[in-house]
Parts: C-alpha cells; structure tokens; sequence
C-alpha cells in the first residue's frame, strides 16, 4: 500500500469517519477543526467531542487548527475536504494560497450552493481556477458515517474529470471493507447525492405522517425520476442515476432513520416547525439548504418536479406537511 499524507477539513461525522478509515489504512493522517476545544480533545483524548463521540480514534489521528498555516499543506498530499456545501466556498477561499497542482483534492460534501446553484465541483473551479477544479475528485455513495467506523461494508463512488485522479482518490480509501469505483459524470454524481436528500426529506415527511410502505416505495420511484429528468436538463448521464451515488445513495436515505435528512421530514411529518429541528438536530442536513436551491434550479431550467416543489413548499413556505402530501399523491 503506497504511503497517503492526508489532511482532512472538517471534524464533524463525515470528516472524523473518513479519517478514522484513512487511519486503519496506516496513513499518515490529519484532521484540521475550526474548534480549538476540539484538536486538543483529539490530541489528549483521542475522541471528538462533538460528532461519532463513543468512538476511540486511532493514536495515529493528529488534530490541527483552527488556524490553516503553509505546513499543513506542504506536509500532505492529499486533501480531504468535508465541509457542508453552504460553507465551501469560504473554507476554499481561505485555503487557496496554501493548494498546489500536485495536491489531490477530494470533496466528500453533497448539496448545492443557494446562492449561486452550484455544485461542489464548479464552485472549486471558480475558486482554485479550471486546472485545480478538473483535477479534483468527489466521493459520494450510500455511506453512514456510523456504520463507516463501526467496520459496515461501504460502497462509494469517486468522480473526476481525470481518470488518473479519480484512480488516485479510489486508491486512497479503497479496501474490501470499504470499497470506491470511479466514474468519470462528475456532475451526475454531485447532482444525484444533492438530490437524494431532498428526496430523504420527502420520505421522512411521509413517514411522520404514518404512510406506510406502498406510498413510501411510490415516492421513492418518482423520486428517482424526478432525480433522472433534472439531470437529463443539466447535461447529467442517466446511468448515473442508477449507481451507488444515484438510487443507492437514494435507496439508504429514504429508507434509514439514521438519515438526519429523512429525520428532519420525519419530524415535519410529526408537526414540528422546521426551526426547531435544525436547532436541535446538532448536525447537518444538507436537504433543507438543497431544496431551496433545487427549487431555484429548477425554475431556471423551467421544469416542474412535484416531490421537490412540495419539499420547498414545506420547508420555504410554511405550507402544511398533511396536505401538501395529499394534493401531491401520486405525483
Ligand atoms: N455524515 C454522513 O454520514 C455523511 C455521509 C456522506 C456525506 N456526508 C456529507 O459530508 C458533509 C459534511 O457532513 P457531516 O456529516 O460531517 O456534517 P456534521 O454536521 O457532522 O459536521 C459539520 C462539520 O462542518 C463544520 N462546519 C460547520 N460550519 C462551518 C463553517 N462555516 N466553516 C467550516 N466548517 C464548518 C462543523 O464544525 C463540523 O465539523 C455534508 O455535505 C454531508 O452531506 C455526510
Ligand atoms: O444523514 P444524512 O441524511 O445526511 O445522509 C448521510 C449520507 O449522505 C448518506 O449517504
């Protein structure tokens, strides 16, 4: 196994479990966290205080931050970046001086930026420009961060424009255990796992609301298409939509209360007021963001996806989960 300097952006449960992988693999492994409190808990205690608490990680795991310096950087060659998609941009900008050519940058993150509907991988090139953008590769796929350090079988899928990146990101975390295959449709990828939790929310809503499984398998199916026919507009290939980061990544959310997406609907379905469930949830659901920008996506694009609009109208417009499902039915 060829010998990985990692350094890995952000310490909530997605970042701290790809770590914990990265460290089984003998890497040479370091998480930056935007919390002071939170590196010297990793350094002393070898636990993270806020996400995956009851996991121990590893000796080998340093934490690093809050401040970004020139060594963090110099000293990796890889760069991992797990940071909600709304804050992306800011973290990049930051960064940008501190990235080579050579680094291989891996995002992990699933969602569309509100203010400019864009995906992870445009924003990088605007960012850190077309070369460093087209080198970059996006990890996406039906993965758990839990079962991830519980030792669960995790199937993903890694995208880039180069296919030797994308072989260098698969080789990174590849193992029977946890296992990557490349593709090369960035964007189908970065749209479905964007979507897919929209969709999660959806799924959720239906199961506050006591729907049971026929209505639930009907959303999921025309959710899938809603999830096809916005690709197709964008230029995504529809095979996409049936890999790991499409309906597997669909399949896992929609159907897991270990989904926060799914949870958030789950509770609107149950009559909570979204603020509430943001606030306590203690953790992202890139969902609610993303339907925002999904609806405004696809006003730009002039195509009407009923799930989806009827997400929005939940989340953005206040309109009641109950009816909103029952007008909607069956899509
Ligand atoms: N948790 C999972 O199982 C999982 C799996 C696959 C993909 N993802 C994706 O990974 C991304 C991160 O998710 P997560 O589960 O780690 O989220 P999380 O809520 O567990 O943690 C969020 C992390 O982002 C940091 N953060 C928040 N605001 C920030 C800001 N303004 N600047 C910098 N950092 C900031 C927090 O400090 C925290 O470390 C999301 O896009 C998510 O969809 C998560
Ligand atoms: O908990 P969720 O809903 O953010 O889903 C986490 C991952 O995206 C599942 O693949």
């Amino acid at each position: 196994m060829t010998k990985e300097d990692v350094l890995v952006l952000g310490c909530g449960n997605f970042g701290t479990c790809l770590a914990y992988h990265l460290c089984s693999l003998n890497r040479s492994v370091r998480i930056w966290a935007r919390d002071a409190a939170v590196v010297e808990s990793i350094n002393t205690h070898h636990k993270n205080p806020k996400y995956l608490k009851d996991t121990v990680l590893p000796d080998n795991l340093t934490g690093v931050g809050p401040e970004f310096n020139k060594e963090m950087f110099d000293s990796a060659t890889v760069i991992l970046l797990c940071i909600p998609t709304q804050h992306l941009r800011s973290i990049l900008e930051k960064i940008k001086s501190f990235i080579k050519e050579e680094h291989l940058l891996i995002m992990a993150n699933k969602g569309i930026e509100i203010s400019t509907l864009q995906f992870p991988f445009e924003i990088a090139k605007e960012v850190l420009g077309e070369t460093i953008g087209n080198n970059s590769a996006f990890l996406s796929g039906p993965s758990f961060a839990v079962e991830v350090v519980q030792n669960g079988l995790t199937c993903v899928s890694v995208a880039s424009h180069n296919s030797e990146r994308a072989k260098w990101a698969q080789k990174c975390f590849h193992t029977k255990i946890f296992r990557a295959y490349t593709t090369k449709d960035v964007v189908g990828v970065e749209l479905a796992g964007s979507i897919k939790n929209v969709l999660a929310i959806a799924s959720g809503v239906a199961g506050g609301l006591d729907y049971q499984s026929n209505a639930k398998a009907a959303l999921f199916t025309r959710g899938a298409s809603e999830m096809v026919r916005l690709g197709a507009k964008i230029g995504c290939d529809p095979i996409t939509m049936l890999t790991l980061a499409g309906i597997g990544d669909l399949f896992l959310t929609c159907t897991s209360e270990k989904s926060r997406n799914y949870t958030v609907g789950y509770r609107l379905g149950k009559g909570e007021k979204l603020k509430e469930i943001v606030s306590s949830l203690g953790s992202v659901a890139e969902g609610v963001p993303t339907a925002k920008a999904a609806h405004d996506l696809c006003e730009k694009h002039n195509i009407k996806l009923p799930i989806m609009e009827g997400v929005y109208q939940i989340l953005y417009e206040d309109r009641d989960a109950r009816r909103t499902f029952r007008s909607g039915a069956p899509w």
